[in-house]
């Protein structure tokens, strides 16, 4: 495989994409490049929207496609925001706005542990039998303070377990490697492998 449509929209996302690719030997180009539209996301599950995404931009494009669904989840809310991470606090999707949200969801509540998931799907053509599936997890907690100007999204109020820092004070370089994302498409790469013997 030499390219791949990157199907997502997500400016944080990309970079990080981009970056994490980087050493390898496949050209990523974001959907927008190609005039890809904006899939729908109607599913109550990570897996579906993600697969949902791919397969749109495989249709669109004709080219193998890469997807990533992915949020923050905390228990105490029963697992909320989840899969509606980017429009918890509704249209137009805010980074400050479902922040300021969470937030003030959790003041509530004693138990603030989080973690970050990603589910990527790649697809070889739209009606790939065979989707190569990878799921991925980061564990931390919400706090009420934001903290580090790096990252997107939820990071600057996502204290990372054990780390005694925001993903949003890490690098690019200490976020990929131990990000839901990372390691998703750490092990993505690992069946893209085994799939090819
Ligand atoms: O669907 P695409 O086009 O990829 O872009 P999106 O932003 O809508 O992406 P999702 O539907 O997967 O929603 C995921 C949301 O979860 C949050 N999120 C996911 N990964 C994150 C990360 O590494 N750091 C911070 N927030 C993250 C962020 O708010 C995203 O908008
Ligand atoms: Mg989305």
């Amino acid at each position: 495989m030499q390219q791949l449509v990157l199907a997502s929209n997500n400016a944080g996302k990309l970079k990080e994409f981009s970056r994490l690719f980087a050493p390898l030997a496949i050209e990523v180009i974001p959907q927008g490049q190609l005039g890809v539209s904006e899939a729908e996301e109607p599913h109550a599950t990570f897996v579906e929207n993600a697969l949902a995404k791919a397969r749109h931009a495989a249709a669109a494009t004709g080219l193998p496609a890469l997807a990533d669904d992915s949020g923050i989840c905390v228990p105490a809310l029963g697992g909320a925001p989840g899969v509606y991470s980017a429009r918890y606090a509704g249209e137009p999707k805010s980074d400050a706005a479902n922040n300021a949200k969470l937030v003030a969801d959790l003041a509530q509540h004693q138990d603030k542990r989080a973690f970050y998931y990603a589910v990527l799907v790649l697809v070889r053509s739209a009606d790939d039998p065979r989707p190569l599936i990878a799921e991925g997890r980061l564990d931390g907690e919400v706090i009420a303070e934001a903290r580090g100007a790096g990252g997107f999204g939820y990071d600057p109020h996502f204290l990372i377990a054990g780390l005694g820092k925001t993903a949003a004070e890490l690098t690019p370089e200490e976020k990929n490697p131990i990000s839901h994302r990372g390691k998703a498409l750490a092990a993505l790469l690992a069946k893209l492998q085994e799939d090819a013997l």
